[in-house]
């Protein structure tokens, strides 16, 4: 029987431990990490009386043994309020089947301490406290686990305690010393520890959660039309690669293709999503399957599995991975149509209704069914999924996950890792959040988001709260700038200003952004009561001047390339959760920062400043939460601030508390401040 319970069995420990997060769907999924991420882990933990709790929080490896345990403390925030919350952060350092425990406990010294404090001051008890601290810390020098040194100065202390020829001044300052607190703040004394249940923590490899996406069609990379005839000789994966030196060159990690199959014939779209193609216009690399083949072959444009072999050794030399595009659908002329009629469904006419996403209407493709021949259909996919997995694919962007069912995935995704391991899987959802939400959970390391439509200084502060506060367990959000779907009303009329500002947000908010061709040049033309772009490349090729563009300056290459080396110089900007909002008093300046303590005990802190605003400039006084810079008493200037250095300008300042900003967005509508470290 444990010291201070009766019985085991009961729901409750020796001292209640509640709402334990990061915990998914109460442990059966578990909670998503990434290797040196700061995971925040959180309990709700009180006790009976008045004696003193502790709670700490332990992160176990794989194998199971402890690798961190750290002390948990009342959120900021939350300090004072009798919330009986409790909040730290846990660092797993590999990939693997993490998990963590919390634990609470009797915390004897800070019971000691706090009575004595009180009651010596009275004038009460004194003897008697001053007693109990001496047999206390003498108790506690006997525990085995402790260093010789730290019991020598736990009995050092008690020995002073009970000194009685001393003045109780002296005695209570040994018991309250801050090489005693030095010592119980590592280990401390403690009894009666309950400890919770065992929550599931998975660390997957780093581009699950941290990576820079760049968006491109190969067919378009070394497209040639002919002026007289109009016809286009399409791009492929040769002439495609050449623009990969660029890609790496701007910082991206990750090159993603839509889909590279065979295009259907029937019912093909021609430009701007016309319902009639004309001869020469490739199609909507979505429309899946032709005579050609299926999902596992290659659209003969682009050439042949040994391009595309090339293809990906040469992105891989670049330090690009491949991503492609999963997208489980069929054009009428697939190989699947005809072979497979169950895994459609078929009307009592013996017609297929095409696919939508409404209000979209996809005329080009077969919606699959995945309820007549589930296992069928599913191996079929897994077949395919390997096949590309086999030719170095590693990341699936999937289109439109939620419009097949979420078992479908989690069965997907885990046989594929289980023959692969640290295969990544990006779902393209956008729709509701219970949808999107259960995606995550059932094994999408990363989700496209709703980041590309959040405009406002409301609605940006509230939605990055939400996503690295309160879903980032099972939701790792993909800020995606721009797509082939998306150019939203904030880009067709906000000018350059608007690029560098949404370019700005996603690259510091969040580890993983990704960007569409063409956004370097600020496309921002749409189709006339569209949010897409006007002659659109998913119907037809595009050739872009990229030379020319840089040679006019007229590029934001460079912009994006400072980003994403800032990306990689700072650990603070490859987590998620460590983002915390700051306010300011003007309602088109956005204020928040990362911050994150590495391994070594250094600092690393990044405060993000935008004017929202594209047109118009903005002066305003921008009031930090000091408390969340962790600023060392080194850092402070002598005229008690601390400085900064804006790493897109190029200048420095001395900030404190409250701070003069402005910002015209047509100069740079954004600082990126790092706080600068004195050494310690
Ligand atoms: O439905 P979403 O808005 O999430 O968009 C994704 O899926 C669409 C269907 O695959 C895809 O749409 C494109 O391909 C269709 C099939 O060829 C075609 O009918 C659409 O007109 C075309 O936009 C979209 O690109 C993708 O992001």
């Amino acid at each position: 029987m444990p010291k201070g319970q009766i019985t085991d069995g009961l729901r409750f420990g020796r001292f209640p431990i509640t709402a334990v997060q990061p915990v998914v769907e109460g442990g059966k999924f578990p909670a998503k990490a990434l290797p040196g991420e700061g995971i925040v882990v959180g309990a709700t933990s009180f006790r009976e009386g008045h004696d003193q709790l502790g709670v700490s929080a332990v992160l176990l490896d794989p194998s199971g043994a402890e690798r961190q345990r750290v002390r948990l403390a009342p959120p900021r925030g939350e300090r004072g309020m009798g919330t009986d919350r409790w909040e730290g952060v846990l660092t797993p350092s590999e990939t693997g089947n993490w998990s963590f425990v919390i634990e609470a406990w009797h915390d004897r010294y800070g019971t000691w301490h706090h009575n004595a404090e009180v009651k010596i001051a009275a004038g009460i008890d004194v003897e008697l406290m001053l007693a109990e601290g001496a047999a206390l810390l003498r108790e506690a020098s006997a525990e085995d686990f402790r260093s010789d040194w730290d019991k020598g100065v736990l009995r050092d202390a008690a020995g002073k305690l009970a000194d009685q020829s001393l003045s109780t001044e002296e005695r209570l300052g040994a018991g309250f010393g801050h090489d005693v607190a030095g010592v119980v703040a590592h280990q401390p004394i403690r009894e009666l520890v309950t400890v919770s249940e065992k929550y599931p923590l998975l660390v997957e490899r780093d581009r699950a959660g941290r990576g820079s996406w760049y968006e491109f069609f190969p067919r378009s990379e070394g497209a040639v039309k002919d002026h007289n005839t109009g016809a286009w000789t399409s791009g492929n994966f040769r002439t495609a690669a050449r623009r990969l030196d660029a890609v790496a060159g701007m910082g991206f990690d990750v090159i993603y293709m839509p889909p590279i199959h065979p295009i259907g014939v029937q019912h093909r779209k021609g430009p701007n999503n016309t319902l009639v193609a004309g001869p020469h216009d490739p199609g909507s690399p979505w429309a899946i399957g032709a005579a050609e083949g299926g999902h596992d072959a290659i659209h003969p444009d682009l050439g042949s599995f040994e391009d595309f072999d090339a293809f990906v050794a040469r992105a891989n030399e670049l330090g690009l991975e491949v991503a492609l595009d999963l997208a489980l659908q069929a054009a009428p002329d697939h190989p699947w149509v005809a072979a497979h009629p169950e895994w459609f469904t078929t009307r009592v006419d013996g017609s297929i209704a095409y696919a939508e996403n409404p209000p979209k209407k996809y005329q080009d493709i077969y919606p699959l069914n995945f309820d007549n021949d589930p296992e069928g259909l599913s191996n079929e996919i897994l077949r395919i999924v390997l096949l590309w997995v086999s030719h170095g694919v590693k990341i699936f962007r999937v289109d439109n996950p939620h419009t097949k069912p979420v078992w479908f995935w989690e069965w997907l995704i885990a046989e594929v890792n289980k023959s692969v391991p640290g295969v990544v899987f990006l779902a393209e959802a956008f729709t509701r959040p219970a949808m999107m939400h259960a995606l995550g959970r059932a094994g999408f390391q990363q989700s496209y988001t709703y980041f590309t439509w959040r405009n406002t200084k409301k609605e940006i502060e509230e939605y990055f709260h939400e996503v690295s506060h309160e879903s980032p367990a099972y939701f790792r959000p993909n800020f995606f700038v721009n797509t082939p779907d998306i150019l939203t009303e904030y880009l067709q009329y906000g000018g350059p200003a608007a690029f560098k500002v949404k370019a700005v947000l996603a690259s510091t908010a969040s580890p993983l952004w990704g960007v569409y061709a063409g956004y370097e040049l600020y496309e921002h033309v749409a189709r006339p009561g569209a949010e897409e772009y006007i002659d659109n490349e998913k119907f037809e090729y595009k050739a872009r001047d990229w030379d020319a563009a840089a040679e006019s300056g007229r590029t934001l290459a460079p912009f994006i390339t400072r980003l994403n080396h800032l990306r990689r110089d700072h650990p603070a900007l490859q987590d998620l959760q460590n983002l915390t909002v700051h306010q300011s008093t003007d309602d088109s300046t956005v204020v928040y920062s990362k911050h994150k303590t590495l391994a070594d005990g250094s600092k690393d802190t990044l405060i993000v400043v935008v004017n929202v605003d594209p047109h118009v400039t903005k002066e305003c006084s921008v009031a930090l939460d000091l408390a969340a810079l962790e600023l060392d008493p080194q850092d402070i200037t002598p005229g008690g601030g601390f400085y900064v250095d804006d790493l897109i300008s190029g200048e420095s300042w001395e900030w404190g508390e409250f701070n003069y900003v402005r910002l015209d967005p047509h100069v740079e509508p954004a600082h990126i401040l790092s706080v600068r470290r004195m050494p310690q």
